[in-house]
């Protein structure tokens, strides 16, 4: 290539990055608005993390370069991430309970470079984070992890008590995760649906009930979910748990729901809207 050839090239990329600035400054300068349009809400904290994941959904569908997903998704979220923090400022509180820092590196992928965070090693510290600060968010390992009963305090319901609000990661790396890591997302915010969610829902009863009981109650009710896990009382008299994975976006008020309590009969204390996170992506 001649050296002619390669200036042009050059001041073609400087035109390019002039304009992507500007377009990127205008999509910035739209946060004055937004935040005035949500400043009656109420919420602490501008994360909304159903419309985040719709965005990402809609970009990754459209991008077509020869760059890989996991760098526009990683573009996104560094924007998307610090425009939330412009609107109102927020911390992330990490668990990392075998000392990973792997469970930094999904927070940092997803909450971009400028979003202060913590590393803690224990869920307590976590959720006693969230619980005291609304504007904090909390990432917590996967339920499913044997030594991780965190949810069950979720499980308690009523005001201040966090809710699951998104899964990370949201797109998986192949190439650049050195551990096979999966968090949640908790946060004293209301989850909101994405468009393809998943609900969970802790059922607290009085005596045992089995899976295959729940499982088929909740297919009558037409919830087609699952029990993930069930945990038994710590105490004698103490409340059972059962942790159930709906492939949906669950309301409250959901006829379902109570559909279902009813089928549970006396056993059953309460049901609990653990929260909801989007179903993430494949690269
Ligand atoms: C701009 C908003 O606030 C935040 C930033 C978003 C974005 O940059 O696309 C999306 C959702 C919110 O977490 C919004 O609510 O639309």
């Amino acid at each position: 290539m001649t050296n002619i050839k390669l200036k042009e090239l050059r001041a073609e990329i400087d035109r390019l990055d002039a304009e992507l600035l500007s377009v990127l400054e205008k999509r910035i300068a739209i946060v004055g608005d937004i935040a005035a349009a949500k400043s009656d809400d109420g919420k602490a904290i501008a994360f909304r993390p159903g419309r985040e994941a719709s965005v990402l959904r809609n970009i990754l569908h459209k991008h077509s370069s020869k760059l890989p997903d996991t760098v526009i998704a990683a573009i996104w979220r560094e924007l998307i991430a610090a425009v939330g923090g412009l609107q109102k400022p927020y911390s992330v509180s990490i668990t990392a309970p075998d000392k990973s820092v792997g469970y930094w590196d999904l927070a940092r992928f997803h909450f971009g470079s400028a979003t202060p965070m913590t590393l803690h090693q224990l869920p307590s510290v976590v959720l006693r984070d969230v619980s005291e600060n609304p504007s904090v968010l909390g990432v917590l390992p996967w339920l499913s992890r044997e030594r991780d009963t965190w949810w069950e305090h979720l499980a308690q319901g009523g005001d201040n008590v966090p809710k699951i609000l998104a899964a990370l990661p949201f797109l998986d790396n192949p190439s650049g995760e050195f551990e096979d890591l999966n968090s949640l997302v908790i946060g004293q915010a209301e989850p909101e649906p994405s468009g393809d969610d998943i609900s969970l829902i802790v059922a607290v009863t009085s005596a045992e009930v089995s899976r295959a009981r729940l499982n088929e109650h909740l297919e009558t009710t037409g919830l087609n979910g699952f029990c993930a896990d069930s945990r038994s009382p710590a105490i004698e008299e103490g409340d059972w748990l059962h942790l159930l994975e709906i492939p949906e976006f669950i309301a409250e008020d959901d006829p379902r729901l109570s559909a279902f309590h009813e089928l549970l009969g006396e056993n059953v204390i309460k049901i609990v809207i653990l929260g909801a996170y989007a179903v993430p992506m494949k690269s």
